[in-house]
């Protein structure tokens, strides 16, 4: 397909940047290195696996993370993270969420003062219940943490499939004067190309809150598919899923319309649709009966959700956020409930008030309305 050339980059008048750094060469990490150098970025990509990195340098595309895409041959990759991140303008941080701290730690000595790190992976941290951004933060001091995040499958984004995603980062006093020259903009510049196409906000929270809960709930949509449940079931696990994303964004300080948008809306439609999605995938397995060692055929795969599943839950419960269609999701990950009888109880709640702002009428007889 021929698509026009983009006018983004010039109407914003934000200077990409020269030299990206991507960090983590799994199917993601790939994918955006290919997009950058695509958008005409000097783009190094660091890779722990060296066959990787060979086979990319070799022109042979990534044959352990996105077999049969031809790469952009300008595109390098290395396996020292100094040589991928020494005199980078920018670097995304695409590694799973079990994986950030450590990844943050071992570039940072290797960062420029200021150069902004995009954190492109989708999770909340155990424990701390921090989010990906505030975990690479606290490792990385002062320069900008954001994100990039949307609905895009890495083999469809690196073969060139028409695909938008947000560029987010918090927005300091400095960028609210200079909106062109903040590190979303820029960013948002750098990474677009013809089919690429992104989107700028300042809501950090909401973008990272969809990312990460969407994951669950297309494991739970995953499940109830697998188990035999119908159409009407997953467009309810996904409006009320939106519901818990709003919820519990709005909670951490985020905005509850940065949920209708791509990291949110868009991201949960599509993981919510697809068993091209590792997370309604791994839903489909345990769905139909299959045992979790014996799911992806024993394959170790990065499934967000499951593990997130119970640190989403934690940090749900400790800021007063119900959530009910993670809890259920959670308790037969982890906590050996029996899948029909949980999704039973899920579906048999008492009546609530959508939306939850009405609950306040609903529970408080002096509002209640007359009938
Ligand atoms: N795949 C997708 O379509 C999308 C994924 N994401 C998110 O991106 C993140 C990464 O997922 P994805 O790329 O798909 O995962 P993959 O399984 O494809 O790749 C993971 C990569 O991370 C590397 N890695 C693991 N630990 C470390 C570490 N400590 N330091 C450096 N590299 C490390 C792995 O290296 P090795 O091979 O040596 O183990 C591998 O290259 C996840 O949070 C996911 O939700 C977001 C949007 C789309
Ligand atoms: O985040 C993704 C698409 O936006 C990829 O989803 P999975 O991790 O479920 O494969």
């Amino acid at each position: 397909m021929t698509l026009p050339e983009p006018t983004q980059g010039s109407d914003l008048h934000s200077a990409p940047y020269g030299r990206i750094a991507v960090v983590g060469a799994g199917a993601w990490g790939t994918a955006l290195a290919c997009v950058a150098a695509t958008a005409g970025r000097q783009v190094r990509l660091f890779g722990r696996d060296a066959a990787v990195v060979a086979a990319i340098n070799a022109g042979q595309g990534n044959p352990a993370y996105l077999p049969d895409v031809t790469l952009p041959a300008a595109l390098v990759a290395t396996t020292q993270i100094s040589e991928a991140v020494t005199g980078a303008d920018a670097v995304l941080l695409v590694v799973p969420s079990g994986a950030v701290r450590s990844a943050a730690t071992s570039l940072k000595s290797f960062l420029l003062p200021g150069t902004p790190v995009a954190v492109c992976t989708k999770g909340i941290e155990p424990q701390s219940g921090l989010l990906m951004s505030q975990v690479a933060a606290e490792e990385l001091g002062d320069v900008p943490v954001g994100t990039i995040s949307g609905p895009t499958f890495a083999r469809e984004t690196a073969l060139g499939h028409p695909t938008a995603a947000t560029v987010a980062f918090d927005f300091s006093h400095a960028d609210r004067l200079s909106p062109t020259q903040s590190p979303a903009a820029r960013l948002a510049v750098s990474m677009s190309t013809p089919s690429f196409k992104t989107f700028i906000s300042d809501d950090l929270v909401g973008v990272e809150i969809g990312g990460a809960i969407k994951n669950v709930i297309a494991i739970g949509c995953g499940m109830m598919t697998g188990a035999g449940f119908a159409e009407n079931t997953r467009a309810a696990l996904i409006t009320r899923g939106m519901d818990e994303m709003k919820a519990l964004a709005e909670a951490l300080g985020g905005r509850r319309e940065t949920v209708t948008g791509l990291a949110g809306a868009g991201d949960l439609t599509l993981t919510c649709s697809s068993q091209t999605s590792r997370n309604m995938s791994l839903g489909v397995q345990l769905g139909q009966g299959t045992p979790r060692a014996a799911c992806f055929d024993g394959q170790a795969v990065v499934v967000e959700g499951e593990a997130n599943a119970a640190s989403i839950v934690d940090l749900a419960r400790r800021v007063g956020v119900s959530m009910p269609i993670c809890e259920t999701v959670h308790a037969i990950l982890h906590g050996g409930a029996e899948l029909h009888q949980a999704f039973a109880d899920l579906w048999t709640r008492p009546i609530e008030a959508e939306p939850r702002a009405l609950e306040i009428s609903l529970n408080n007889p002096a509002q209640r309305p007359v009938s």
